[in-house]
C-alpha cells in the first residue's frame, strides 16, 4: 500500500542574521520558499508552510500549499515547534522536511531519501553531507511526533537532541550545493549574487 506523505516547510525563524525576512529573498525572480515548495512537489501535493503571525500574510497560498502558524503555545521555538506544529495539523506516514532558505535545493535529494526509507525501518531518514549533518532537510516519520512534543515540553529543542532519541538512519551524500543554506547577506553575495553574475 501507498504510505501518504505531507511536506513540512519550515518558516517561522526570526532572519536576524539576514536582517529581512529570507523566506522572500529572490533567485532568478523566484522566492526562496518557492524553490522547497517545488522540490517537494514532485512527491507529494499536501505542502504545509509553518511560520509566524508577522509573516503569515506575505506567502502566496496555492493549491499545492496551505500555511498555517506555530500553535501558540509552542510557538516561536525553533523548527521543532514548527514540525510539531504541523504533525499536529495533518496527519500522514511520511513528512519531508525543508527549511525556507535552501534556494539550491533538488527534487533528487528528496528522492534519495525516500529511496531510503523504502529500504529502512527507523523513524527518520536524514542527510550527511561530506561528514556534517544536515537536519533541516529530512524525511521523518508520524511515529516521533510525540517526541517532538516531549523535546518541547523538556527546552531541548536541537534536531539533534530529538535525533539522539529516534531511530534515525543517517543516508550520506556527496553533493554539497543542494544544501546550502543562506544565513546573512554575505552569504547571498557569495553564492547566489555570484551565479547570477556567472550566468549573465
Ligand atoms: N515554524 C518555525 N520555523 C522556524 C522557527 N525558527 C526557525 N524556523 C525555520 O527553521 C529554518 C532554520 O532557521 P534558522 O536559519 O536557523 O533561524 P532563523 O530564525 O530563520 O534565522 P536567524 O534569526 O538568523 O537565526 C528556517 O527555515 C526558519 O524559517 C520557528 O520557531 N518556527
Amino acid at each position: 500500500m501507498n504510505k501518504s506523505i505531507i511536506g513540512i516547510i519550515l518558516g517561522g525563524g526570526q532572519s536576524r542574521r539576514f536582517g529581512s525576512p529570507k523566506a522572500f529573498e529572490e533567485k532568478d525572480g523566484v522566492a526562496f520558499y518557492e524553490y522547497s515548495v517545488q522540490a517537494m512537489g514532485a512527491f507529494t501535493k499536501d505542502i504545509i508552510l509553518v511560520t509566524n503571525t508577522n509573516l503569515l500574510s506575505r506567502f502566496s497560498v496555492n493549491s499545492l500549499m496551505h500555511v498555517i502558524t506555530d500553535i501558540e503555545d509552542i510557538n516561536g521555538l525553533g523548527p521543532l515547534a514548527g514540525i510539531y506544529s504541523a504533525m499536529d495539523r495533518a496527519k500522514a506516514d511520511w513528512y519531508l522536511v525543508s527549511p525556507i532558505d535552501v534556494p539550491f535545493i533538488e527534487a533528487s535529494i528528496f528522492e534519495m531519501l525516500l529511496q531510503q526509507h523504502q529500504d529502512s525501518d527507523t523513524d527518520a531518514i536524514v542527510p550527511i553531507v561530506n561528514g556534517k549533518l544536515q537536519p533541516l532537510i529530512a524525511v521523518l516519520n508520524y511515529s516521533i511526533k510525540e517526541k517532538v512534543k516531549e523535546q518541547l515540553r523538556i527546552k531541548e529543542l536541537s534536531m539533534r537532541q530529538l535525533f539522539d532519541k529516534c531511530r534515525v538512519t543517517y543516508f550520506a551524500i556527496d553533493k554539497e550545493k543542494p544544501f546550502i543554506n543562506i544565513n546573512t547577506k554575505d552569504d547571498l553575495e557569495r553564492y547566489i549574487m555570484k551565479e547570477e553574475e556567472e550566468n549573465a
